[in-house]
């Protein structure tokens, strides 16, 4: 398996990799909870928009509906307790076993909601992706959407971000930007961003595959092009007509 994302052609790179042809490109999904972007992802997949296949779904919680939506998907679905190791070493050195059993070219982390070590994250460097709730840098950690309501801003969104050891501080990739209303609730701001998510996760991670989004030496690059710290701002009707959705859906 190649370390680096593949080209779109097949002949060798400048590094000697020869990429796998797009529909051997491998993708294992880490969840936690609801598995709405894992929902997502497996549709794109199906719509052939992913740029590869999703080889397993790995949960930490076995309650995670996430688990029901990929073996309803045929794919292999692994609960891996995060309880049942003495510290978070000892739990992602059993996860990486899990994840190398299937050889992925990108791990994707659709809410996971383990902190991951720097040894996981250095095995994987530039191959793991992460969707986030907030416009990062912005209110990075968790319950963002409550943090941004109480502090009554206009605009809210999602990221999605190369994993590195610093929190949700991994450069940024692509952001979907949301208008917060006057009186908007904590439930209909979260359903606002999740329909965002749902369309850009899918995208990010086909432009991964197809070698388009990687992370080089000073950051996160778009067709060879440095981004900027924003990644790409995706509106609404650019990531539908991305996917080909129905916007009006
Ligand atoms: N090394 C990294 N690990 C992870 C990153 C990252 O950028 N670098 N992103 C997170 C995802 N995430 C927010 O997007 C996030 C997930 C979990 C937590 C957290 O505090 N987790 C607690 C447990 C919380 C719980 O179980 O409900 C913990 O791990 O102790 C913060 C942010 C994924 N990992
Ligand atoms: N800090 C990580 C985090 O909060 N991630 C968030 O968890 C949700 C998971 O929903 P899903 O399970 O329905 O995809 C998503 O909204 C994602 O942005």
């Amino acid at each position: 398996m190649n370390d680096m994302p593949h080209a779109d052609n097949a002949e060798a790179d400048t590094n000697g990799f020869t990429p796998e042809p797009v529909d051997k490109r491998r993708v294992v999904v880490l969840i936690s909870g609801n598995g709405s972007n894992l929902q997502a992802l497996i549709d794109a997949q199906r719509h052939d928009e992913l740029g590869g296949e999703i080889v397993a779904v790995i949960s930490n919680r076995g309650d995670a509906y996430g688990l029901v939506r990929a073996k309803e998907a045929g794919i292999d679905a692994v609960v891996l307790p995060h309880q049942e190791y003495d510290d978070r070493e000892a739990y992602d050195r059993a996860l990486i076993k899990v994840i190398d059993r299937h050889a992925p070219d990108l791990i994707v982390l659709a809410g996971f909601m383990r902190i991951l070590t720097p040894m996981f994250v250095h095995r994987y460097a530039g191959r793991v992706l992460n969707i986030h709730p907030s416009l990062l840098p912005a209110y990075q950690g968790l319950h963002t959407h409550q943090r941004a309501l109480d502090d009554g801003v206009a605009e809210h969104g999602a990221s999605v971000h190369f994993v590195t050891e610093e929190l949700d501080g991994g450069p940024v990739v692509m952001q979907a930007v949301v208008k917060v209303g006057e009186n908007q609730s904590l439930e209909t701001l979260v359903e606002k961003v999740q329909a965002r998510e749902h369309l850009i996760y899918p995208i990010a991670a086909r432009w991964f595959l197809e070698g388009r989004l990687r992370l080089g030496a000073e950051g996160a690059l778009f067709d060879n092009m440095p981004l900027p710290p924003t990644g790409l701002r995706m509106s609404h009707e650019d990531a539908a007509e991305e996917l080909d959705e129905d916007i009006d859906a």
